[in-house]
């Protein structure tokens, strides 16, 4: 089951010529790319990102009314892979991935596409996960479009802003002959707002088989004339193309000694710093002249000059490190004998999130303002007497496993192992499982990519006494692992343990479908098994494990470190995402009810009299359903355990104390709904047989 259905989301698609989009800003991409006329649409789900895919792929039925192919690539590379269709052909296409992870996974097919360029518009919609909300690291994709000559996008985060830039993306490249980076930050993915829709335009059909020519494919001596190309050729035409169409805009300010720059997905948080400093009102008109990039490459350097000349200083806003607009406006500006003063990075930090109050503290900075540097000392006194009164720090919230994942029982068993023969070294991956990092498991000495953890333990294994342990998801397994981990384990003849989190989508990203799904839906009619993969590999040592059989899995984990031989053991943790899980569930149930149907639900509690007090289950555990509550017992002082109603049934904490021999705390529940007549007639003698039972204590 997908994350959510996006039936709603489809109708907004089938909009036409003058009717009103609202919605946000990745939602407002897919209807651009339909009304731009694509022949083919692709990507890999991710933080920002995945939205887009879920909707085109739940959307086939209009696609297919439009003649568009939609394909769900299993990675970034095949993402961009597809762009080779505009490669060879006037065809419109769109893929997507998220930021600079999946830049990386993509950039052999990339650089391969950005060489000989395209004939067709080919757009890359990347999410650029940066900042407080972002799930990995701080890079900048940037430098992705500066080292292949890709041209990129930052629109402001305005839907007809961000519309427009996708429809002129596709002219842009046609123009150019240049694949486009449209760049969307997490906020302007997720920016709410409306357009004015046009009409969809149905994709070109592909007539026949292009003809042969060599100077398209990246080979020398092809790729020296593609370099020449890319700088004789298609940046002059880019630039010209951004000029004449007016894409960075520039919005007049009363001031005209100083000026400000920014990278169009920043202007929002801009504007709000200059209105928190009395510099711009609410409705976007502010005191100092901005120059919004919402192309950040190439940089134009007319328009650069026609900016900059006569005014004192400019303050470039560029988030992240290293400051490439900076370098390259410093050039330009001593290229053209600007003598304005550059500022950027001196008033602005080098690393993380340009917040609001981020920038008011680098505005006033720059405009050397002392009313402006008053109010951000204002804000500051403010937060340091909320700490003051809270007197200690807030907890932070790091995410966790959700209440019944299939996956934390993994870490439990893991963690008793560990009890049992010592620690082992653990490589972790991306995924759900990576919070198996954080309390209270703490596991993991290594993070080193989508799928990568077996092959991030292949040079730890050989030398070390002890099997390490990677720990890798099934949506990890095909993105990247089979080949990576798998393939170069049993190549090398390595040695360690692999467990294989088989929850049955790719979770974190939003649980779109994989190869092995199983689950009713799209593009599964043919699951692909992992263990029966495995085997055809050459994986000798394989077992399958239900995910909440703790004391199974415990003695596997033991069994698979300790014992004799050499190669690779491969463990299948087979649990279903248990989010997806309950949404199944929930529906199921619900149309049982209607139907008058019998339904069961599984509780766990905890007896208060019996819970001795230690919560070594929640050490065990982490879920967010179990919980302390105040000791009933007047005599103990203690907190004891306690199950809140958040409890999903999955039956962990039971399995747990009884795997870790833990006191026998822990009782079941079946939660009955339109009981059947024999469910009453048992309910019955259970309660007489009680009742009686009870009596006799008293006697
Ligand atoms: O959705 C996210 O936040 C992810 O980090 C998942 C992800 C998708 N594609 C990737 C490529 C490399 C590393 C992580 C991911």
């Amino acid at each position: 089951m997908a994350e959510r259905s996006f039936q709603h989301e489809i109708g907004l698609l089938r909009l036409g010529e003058g009717e009103t989009f609202r919605g946000e800003g990745i939602l407002a991409v897919t209807k651009a790319l339909l009304q731009s006329g694509v022949t083919y649409v692709g990507g890999y789900q991710g933080a920002p990102v995945s939205h887009l895919m879920d909707v085109l792929i739940e959307a086939e039925d209009l696609l297919g009314e439009l003649g568009v192919h939609v394909e769900a690539a299993t990675n970034e590379a095949g993402a961009a892979a597809l762009l080779a269709a505009s490669l060879a052909y006037p065809v419109r296409g769109a893929v997507t991935w998220k930021s600079v992870v999946g830049t990386n996974v993509a950039s052999d097919a990339l650089s391969n596409l950005a060489s000989p360029g395209v004939i067709g518009g080919a757009l890359i919609i990347i999410g650029e996960d940066y900042g407080d909300g972002a799930s990995v690291i701080q890079e900048r994709s940037h430098a992705f479009a500066m080292k292949s000559s890709l041209w990129l996008l930052d629109p402001r985060p305005h839907l007809p802003s961000i519309v427009h830039m996708v429809e002129k993306g596709f002219e842009l490249s046609e123009a150019s002959n240049t694949p486009v980076m449209v760049e969307l930050r997490i906020k302007a993915c997720h920016v709410t707002g409306s357009f004015q829709a046009k009409d969809n335009k149905p994709g070109a059909p592909i007539q026949a088989p292009a003809a042969f020519d060599y100077g398209r494919l990246s080979h020398p001596p092809s790729t020296f004339a593609h370099e020449a190309a890319k700088v004789e050729k298609r940046l002059p035409a880019a630039r010209a193309f951004i000029r004449e169409h007016k894409l960075n805009e520039v919005f007049p300010g009363t001031r005209d000694d100083v000026g400000i720059i920014v990278q169009g997905g920043l202007y929002n948080s801009l504007m709000r710093a200059l209105a928190k400093l009395g510099l711009a009102d609410a409705l976007g008109n502010s005191a100092i002249p901005i120059y919004c990039l919402n192309v950040t490459w190439p940089l134009v350097p007319e328009e650069i000059s026609a900016f900059c000349a006569g005014k004192q200083s400019v303050l470039m806003v560029e988030e992240g490190t290293p400051e490439y607009l900076e370098q390259t406006l410093s050039l330009m500006m001593r290229q053209a004998d600007i003598q304005t003063k550059l500022h950027g990075k001196d008033c602005l930090p080098q690393a993380g999130e340009y917040t609001a109050d981020v920038l008011a503290a680098g505005l006033a900075k720059f405009l050397g303002s002392e009313p402006a540097q008053a109010i951000v000392n204002a804000v500051d006194v403010h937060r340091k007497t909320a700490a003051a009164l809270l007197d200690k720090e807030l907890p932070g919230r790091p995410p966790g496993f959700c209440t019944g994942c299939p996956e934390r029982p993994v870490f439990a068993a893991l963690k008793l192992a560990q009890k049992d023969i010592g620690r082992t070294h653990v490589s972790a991956d991306i995924g759900c499982h990576s919070f198996g990092t954080l309390p209270p498991f703490s596991m993991g000495n290594s993070i080193l990519g989508f799928g990568m953890s077996l092959a991030s333990a292949a040079a730890v294994g050989p030398v070390t006494g002890k099997r390490p342990v990677a720990v890798m998801g099934d949506g990890g397994f095909w993105h990247n692992g089979i080949i990576s981990g798998v393939a170069g384990s049993l190549f090398n003849k390595g040695d360690g343990v692999l467990v294989i989190l088989q929850n049955g989508y790719t979770s974190a990203t939003g649980q779109q479908y994989m190869p092995s799904t199983l689950a009713e839906g799209h593009r599964n009619e043919t699951p692909m098994d992992i263990g029966a993969t495995l085997k055809v590999m050459g994986v000798k040592w394989l077992r399958k494990v239900r995910s909440y059989s703790v004391s199974t899995m415990r003695d596997t984990f033991k069994e698979a470190i300790r014992g004799a031989g050499q190669g690779l053991r491969v463990i299948i943790a087979d649990g279903e995402c248990q989010l997806a899980r309950q949404r199944r569930v929930k529906a199921e149930d619900a149309a049982k009810l209607k139907a008058g149907e019998k339904v069961v639900r599984v509780r766990y509690g905890v007896d208060d009299d019996i819970c001795s007090g230690d919560h070594a289950c929640i050490r065990l555990s982490g879920c967010p359903s179990l919980t302390i509550k105040p000791n009933p017992d007047p005599l103990r002082d203690d907190p004891v355990a306690s199950v809140i109603p958040s409890c999903v049934g999955c039956g962990l904490c039971g399995e747990v104390a009884h795997a870790a021999a833990l006191c026998p705390s822990f009782w079941r529940a079946e939660v009955i709904q339109n009981p059947t007549g024999l469910d009453l007639w048992l309910d019955g003698m259970r309660r007489r047989v009680i009742g009686w039972m009870q009596g006799r204590i008293g006697a």
